[in-house]
């Protein structure tokens, strides 16, 4: 004879088995709703936080919206026409290293889109023109002073991390010249040459007078003397 238990006796009626029916339907109803609802806001809230909304006004692609928005300005700032200051994210300096990626009124090409709106710093000079030029990260990054640019003939070498210098305004306005040529980059013979033999401390003076915020050195050391003088001062400049 099977056991007669009150409780199972009343789930294998018809009555309760419905209202648990519609109890487990309801649950998995009120689940998926907020499972909709969790990715639904995913997908939105960080792209409202971008400045970017699911529908830009028309005529304004999901790239400009993104490009307007990294050059938000930043209403922290004690100048309100600075963009949002950002930490560098490389050196090791990078947390008291900051840099400016955009300011109020500039389009992604870098021009003021209301004339007169903001001063126009040397560095804003720099970094537009840098980017006109193609120079790499020239918007994104903090621009390298000439004493950490490496030959770009010099594919293989390491880029030697930024490090502080006391470039200024001035500095950055005299080293742009006057035909609007960015000086940064361009391929030159050295000045002066390490030679030393193998073990003789050469990469520890290397090191030492790269220290100087006006010498521009090497990463790796390019041996065209002993390794590579075949391939010419093309090669080596
Ligand atoms: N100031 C000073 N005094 C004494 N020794 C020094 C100094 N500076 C660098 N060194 C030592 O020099 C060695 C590296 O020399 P190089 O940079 O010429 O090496 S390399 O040939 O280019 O690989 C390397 O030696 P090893 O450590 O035995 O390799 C350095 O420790």
């Amino acid at each position: 004879m099977a056991p007669c238990w009150p409780g199972t006796a009343l789930l294998t009626t018809k009555a309760p088995r419905k209202l648990v029916f519609l109890f487990t339907l309801s649950l998995s109803v009120t689940y998926l709703f907020y499972s909709l609802l969790s990715c639904y806001s995913s997908l939105q809230f960080p792209l409202q936080d971008a400045g970017i909304y699911l529908q830009p006004e028309p005529g304004i692609s999901p790239l400009d919206a993104i490009r307007a928005a990294s050059i938000k300005p930043d209403t922290n700032s004690p100048n309100p026409n600075r963009g949002p200051l950002i930490p560098a994210s490389r050196g090791p300096q990078s947390s008291e290293r900051e840099l400016e990626v955009g300011a109020r009124g500039v389009s992604a090409s870098g021009s003021p889109s209301v004339p007169g709106e903001y001063t126009d710093s040397p560095f804003r000079q720099y970094n537009r023109q840098a980017a006109s030029s193609g120079f790499r990260n020239s918007v994104t990054l903090t621009p390298l002073a000439a004493t950490e640019m490496i030959p770009e003939s010099h594919t293989g070498y390491l880029e030697r991390e930024p490090q502080e210098s006391s470039t200024t305004d001035d500095d950055l306005s005299r080293r742009i010249s006057v035909n609007s040529t960015v000086e940064y980059g361009d391929k030159r013979l050295p000045q002066a040459i390490i030679i030393g033999v193998k073990k003789g401390g050469t990469r520890a003076l290397l090191e030492a007078l790269r220290a100087h915020p006006d010498v521009r050195a090497v990463g790796v050391e390019p041996h065209f003397f002993d390794r590579n003088y075949e391939k010419g001062l093309e090669w080596y400049r």
